[in-house]
């Protein structure tokens, strides 16, 4: 499901600084260096037949200077060249490093396809295809075509036998390319794949080793590596065949120049000059096709990894913002949601309604898989709902500015996902945070102590290798969420893994986030355990059905200040 469209083709070179003047130029250099050449092999033929003639040891100096020129311009225009090119790689890395991460959360906030490590290394690849030689290499054939052209203009012979190995040379490249097609196909055969699996699986050590995994899982893995590298290996013999054999027919193709020159010298309409010509501006032409082989799986790899970039970065653009709706009441706003993903029979969430004022504490329940987690993620704006809209204080929480609007809430996941860096960076959700304010807000989570007895307290390592007991990661997760006095406080199965200490540390978390003016959202399978809190509780049923209902009598308060029930249509 596609948020908002950020036009049809993101990566429109022209962000890069690929502007028709700067293709221009390119071309203009790559004649440049062919002319370069011209003028080296021009003059070397002329000269060559003139000190024949004069044995003149003037002409040989002569012809040095002109060689050193020759080769000196043709070097600094392809210096030039590459660092356009480089200047380009570089600017596209910058652009995209960013917008392509971003897009690659929300990929998988969607679809769950964690794709964040392919973008880098997708931007890397374009970055080396665009400065390792592989566009230069591309626009060479130019030069290739202007040599060969002069090839024939030399004689109509020397050309043909160039084309000949021109012709073979594409050949070859095919022959390549049809190979790693077929490798490509079987995904599944990439040794280095089947070793990320491996990987993966090793994650995992107490399962595999506890359930006794190991030696099946060791059989599996060695079974499938072995023919996945049998087939690579296979692949790469035949590839380095046939860049032999395109070495081979480069050199018949250079022997062949010298016999036909020799030819045409015994049949008194050549001279060495001129095959000496011909031989150089044929090796030109050939080498500059030659090298496209060279150039192939780089080639093959910057243009895919182009092509799924642009792909992610059109279907994941950032969402557009909406204005605050001034109309709208303070609080949390669900009006009318439905949330229906395509090939289900029925939504998950049909038309929910209600509105919570600060302070409001709703507890929801409901079986397994019935869509409590995609209601707290369609609230904290994860996910755009099908139908309606979700506000918070008067701001969509779906097409919002998501780094503010982060600051203003507080959510505690399922599976608590802290990041590979301190306790203090968890809590405080960045590299600098407020020390005091990541205290306090570990206090309310009653994570101090804890802390606390932690050899390296609040610099102790939380990630998913640093060890932390799976309640210890709950308690570092709530103070997270706990941080900053979030005006929305959304707590998924909070209380499962906790001790007693813990829960009602939990409980007093909650109370001081609901004093503090925080909205606060509870899924619990255990809801009753939170009755005596909770202001509302929502019973969602399947097929997207749900009820609200106090979870005590209506006080006689002010009606403004009171959650709004709205019930099922
Ligand atoms: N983005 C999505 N696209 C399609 N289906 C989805 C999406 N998000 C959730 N679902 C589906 O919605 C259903 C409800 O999932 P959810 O995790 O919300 O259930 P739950 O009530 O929290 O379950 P549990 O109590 O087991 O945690 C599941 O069948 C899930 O596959």
């Amino acid at each position: 499901m596609t948020t908002s469209m950020v036009s049809s083709n993101p990566l429109k070179l022209r962000r890069f600084g690929v502007t028709p003047a700067f293709v221009f130029t390119l071309v203009l250099l790559t004649l440049g260096c062919t002319i370069g050449i011209f003028n080296m092999v021009m003059s070397t033929g002329h000269l060559v037949d003139g000190v024949m003639e004069t044995r003149n040891i003037d002409t040989i100096y002569g012809l040095l200077a002109v060689f050193v020129t020759a080769i000196i311009l043709s070097n600094l225009f392809f210096y030039l060249r590459l660092r356009l090119l480089d200047s380009v790689a570089e600017r596209f890395g910058l652009a995209l490093r960013t917008e392509a991460l971003q897009a690659a959360v929300r990929s998988a906030v969607r679809a769950d396809i964690v794709s964040g490590l392919t973008v880098l290394q997708d931007i890397t690849s374009v970055q080396r295809f665009i400065s390792g030689g592989s566009i230069a290499s591309a626009l060479d054939i130019i030069g290739g075509v202007v040599c060969l052209a002069f090839v024939f203009y030399l004689d109509t012979g020397f050309g043909w036998i160039t084309s000949g190995n021109i012709l073979l040379t594409l050949v070859v490249a095919w022959l390549i390319r049809r190979a790693a097609n077929r490798k490509n196909k079987d995904a599944a055969a990439d040794p280095a794949m089947i070793s990320a699996e491996m990987s993966g699986q090793l994650l995992h050590p107490d399962l595999v080793r506890g359930l006794g995994q190991l030696p099946a899982t060791l059989v599996r893995w060695h079974r499938r590596y072995d023919a996945a590298l049998t087939a690579t290996q296979a692949f790469d013999a035949r590839v380095s065949a046939l860049m032999e054999l395109q070495g081979l027919l480069f050199s018949v193709c250079s022997v062949l120049i010298f016999v036909h020159g020799l030819l045409l010298i015994i049949a008194g309409t050549g001279t060495i000059g001129l095959m000496i010509a011909a031989f150089m501006m044929s090796n030109h032409a050939m080498g500059a096709f030659g090298v496209i082989l060279g150039q192939w799986e780089v080639w093959q790899q910057g243009t895919s990894a182009w092509q799924r970039l642009r792909n992610l970065i059109r279907d994941e653009g950032a969402p557009q913002l909406r204005p605050i709706d001034h109309d709208a009441q303070i609080g949390l706003v669900i009006e009318n949601v439905t949330f229906w993903p395509e090939g289900r029979a029925k939504p998950i969430i049909h038309k929910l309604s209600m509105t919570l004022p600060p302070g409001c504490v709703v507890v929801i329940q409901g079986r397994n898989g019935v869509g409590k987690s995609t209601l707290l993620r369609l609230v904290l704006g994860l996910l755009p709902p099908t139908e309606g809209r979700i506000l918070l204080d008067r701001q969509d929480t779906h097409y919002c500015d998501r780094a503010e609007f982060g600051m203003r809430i507080g959510y505690l996941p399922q599976d608590i996902q802290l990041f590979e860096a301190d306790i203090m960076t968890n809590i405080g959700r960045g590299p600098n945070p407020s020390p005091e304010h990541v205290v306090a807000a570990a206090r309310a989570a009653g994570a101090h102590t804890m802390i606390g007895r932690l050899p390296l307290g609040y610099q102790t390592p939380a990630g998913q290798s640093a060890g932390l007991s799976s309640g210890e990661q709950r308690l570092v997760g709530l103070a997270r969420a706990l941080y900053g006095s979030p005006r929305l406080l959304v707590l998924d199965e909070p209380e499962v893994g906790l001790d007693g200490n813990a829960r009602n540390a939990l409980r007093n978390g909650v109370e001081r986030a609901r004093a503090d003016g925080g909205i606060v959202l509870i899924v619990s399978h255990e809801a009753e355990t939170w009755l005596d809190i909770a202001d509302l509780k929502l019973k969602l049923e399947a097929g997207g059905t749900w009820s609200l209902d106090p979870t005590r009598p209506e006080p006689a308060a002010e009606q403004s200040k009171e959650p709004h029930l709205a019930q099922p249509r």
